[in-house]
């Protein structure tokens, strides 16, 4: 499998969401957009009626779409019938506070129900069930009802029906929450092998700092509003790299970081256009490989102004001075680069007089 190829499995596009009608019609989710990769552990954060259950059951499919679209696995959720609906859950594995055990079976029966729809035959599946429950550490438990189970066994059950059938995509809401550090660490564990065996997607809220930890991506929701979403080893990438460029050594470790959180990574192919001259300046840019031609358009010709080549910068002269891009920027071969908005931009110079300065005076040199 060429893991380059791979489409999200989870993409969300301006997504919205009300709940209550007319006059008493209240939003809870505000155009929210992002993408999660196979393979993927992502912890939403927020405080509490941020609208993290929302979202989840949304992405679940267990409410439909009223704006905006879901993608899940492929299958657009928008439009689809309640029937529908169903059938995509099949393919996700839930692990939800209110664990629905079914009291009259034993665990064991509890986890087989989570193969009901699937075609294995009863000795593969029979074998599934005590692997998983004997990775849970319940192999002792096996024949027990839920009512004579300890919270955090039922929770362990639950877990193992939710995962027993290899889901691609696994929704959790605070999964360790009435477990013991070891217990945590166990299903933690387990998803981790999941996401890293089977390619699952994990989409899990918590606030338990041990699964924090383990996070490819944290996004963070408050009043509706997705106001962070940081892939944490693509990061720590950025900020060592940033570290290296001469430009930005007056920032702080700390500076940098944050800096490095709030970029995003872009490729461009040989030939393409990062921006063009006259354009409003949106974006700060570091070649993070390869390298970029500055192109000014002078009426009479283009003329190449400069090369741009790894850990140096470009696109800042807009934002220092509100103007329009001044030149048109081209990939010379594959580039890629390191963007930062214009608010965050901003909000990095504010953070850092000499930076601030640094770069002022860098700008009126290139000039
Ligand atoms: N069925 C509903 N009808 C009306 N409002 C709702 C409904 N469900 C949730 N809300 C409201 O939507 C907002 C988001 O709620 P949600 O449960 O998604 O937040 P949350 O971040 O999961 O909170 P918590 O951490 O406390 O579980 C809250 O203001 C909540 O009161």
């Amino acid at each position: 499998m060429d893991i380059n190829n791979e489409q999200p499995s989870v993409c969300l596009r301006q997504l919205h969401h009300d709940f209550g009608s007319g006059d008493f019609s209240k939003r809870v989710l505000y155009d929210i957009n992002f993408d999660l990769m196979p393979g993927e552990i992502t912890v939403m954060t927020g405080p509490s009626g941020s609208g993290k259950t929302t979202l989840l059951t949304l992405i679940g499919a267990l409410r439909s779409v009223q704006k905006g679209s879901i993608r899940i696995l492929g299958q657009e959720l928008k439009g689809l019938r309640h029937r529908q609906r169903i059938e995509v859950r099949r393919n996700i594995g839930f692990i939800f506070q209110l664990h629905n055990l079914f009291d009259a079976l034993s665990g064991f029966q509890n986890v087989m129900m989570g193969l009901e729809l699937h075609a294995y035959k009863r000795k593969e599946k029979h074998q599934r069930v005590t692997q998983m429950l004997t990775e849970l550490g319940l192999s002792h438990r096996m024949h027990a009802k839920p009512q004579a189970m300890s919270g955090g066994e039922r929770q362990r059950v639950a877990i193992a029906r939710a995962l027993v059938s290899k889901p691609r995509l696994v929704l959790a809401d605070e999964p360790t929450a009435a477990l013991d550090q070891d217990r945590g660490r166990q299903v933690m564990t387990l998803l981790q092998h999941l996401a890293q065996e089977h390619r699952t997607s994990v989409i899990m809220v918590t606030h338990d700092q041990r699964i924090i930890d383990v996070a490819d991506r944290i996004v963070n929701l408050v009043d509706g509003h997705l106001v962070s979403n940081v892939a944490v080893q693509e990061s720590l990438m950025i900020c060592e790299f940033l570290a290296q460029c001469p430009v930005f050594t007056p920032l702080s470790p700390n500076m940098l970081m944050t800096m490095a959180d709030r970029m995003t990574r872009e490729y461009y192919a040989d030939g393409s256009i990062i921006f063009r001259q006259g354009d409003v300046g949106d974006k700060f840019y570091i070649v993070h490989q390869g390298a970029v031609n500055i192109v000014a358009d002078e009426g009479t010709g283009t003329r190449v102004l400069a090369t741009r080549a790894e850990g140096s910068f470009f696109g800042e002269g807009a934002l220092l001075t509100g103007n329009p891009r001044s030149a048109t920027v081209q990939a010379m071969g594959e580039v890629t680069l390191y963007s930062l908005g214009h608010k965050d931009f901003q909000a990095t110079l504010d953070a850092s007089e000499t930076f601030k300065g640094q770069m002022i005076r860098i700008f009126f040199q290139r000039q």
